[in-house]
């Protein structure tokens, strides 16, 4: 696997080919038809206005189906390139995106931008698995500071935002001109557990600190190369 480091603080990394192309078809092929999926909506209920794609949860589960098996690829990657202490267990669903020719989803912070650190249990980080691109437009942009992703089939697109004190994390879709993209978003939560997991935290809940592991040398120098 092959992983460019795009920016290093705060950190946006692609990792190239983290999903096959069969894996992207057979995610498709899980998330379900189209017509079940609904104008986009943000986790407190409300219709996001800053998005214009359809979206639908995705919840893995125990068994062996494609979501359940990249969801763990997911957070494996995640905790090698970012050294946060993430755990599978009581994560947010993954968010399956839909954009047709003229669908966008305008700049926005997934988490917090513009803070040196956030509530232990809130976001810090974000991927998007890019499951299908568009033939032309729909790639991923970083406005503040003008970083530019163009998505290819099968590459994670992973971004962190603890800290990002000058809000560089804030980013957009551009509008698809032509065809339709497909994405996986996956949220990122310190400290959430299958016990304390991010319903919990997301209504204010305190979790508790988990004992810190102590960093290895091989942990230490992951995290000072990225
Ligand atoms: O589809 C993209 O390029 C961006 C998606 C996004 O920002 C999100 O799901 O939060
Ligand atoms: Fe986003």
């Amino acid at each position: 696997m092959r992983a460019d480091v795009l920016r290093r603080t705060p950190l946006v990394v692609a990792v190239h080919s983290l999903a096959t192309p069969e894996e992207c078809a057979q995610l498709q092929g899980e998330a379900g038809d189209l017509s079940s999926l609904g104008r986009a909506h943000v986790s407190g209920g409300t219709t996001s206005r800053d998005r214009r794609t359809l979206s639908k949860n995705l919840y893995p589960g125990e068994t062996n189906d494609t979501l359940t098996r990249l969801a763990a690829r997911f957070f494996e990657t995640a905790r090698q390139l970012t050294g946060y202490e993430l755990d599978g267990e009581g994560q947010e669903p993954v968010n399956w995106l839909y954009y047709k020719s003229g669908y966008e989803y305008r700049p926005h912070c997934d988490g917090a931008c513009g803070t040196r650190s956030v509530n232990y249990g809130s976001r810090v980080a974000s991927s998007l698995l890019y499951c299908a691109v568009a033939d032309d437009g729909g790639g991923t942009v970083f406005p503040p500071d003008g970083l530019k992703i163009e998505p290819t089939v099968g590459m994670l697109l992973l971004f962190t935002y603890n800290p990002d004190p000058d809000g560089l994390s804030r980013h957009a879709a551009c509008p698809v001109l032509r065809g339709e993209k497909m994405t996986a978003t996956q949220w990122y939560r310190e400290g959430v557990t299958a016990k304390h997991d991010w319903e919990f935290a997301a209504k204010g809940g305190r979790l508790p600190r988990r004992k810190k592991q102590r960093s290895s040398p091989r942990r230490k120098r992951e995290r000072q190369e990225v």
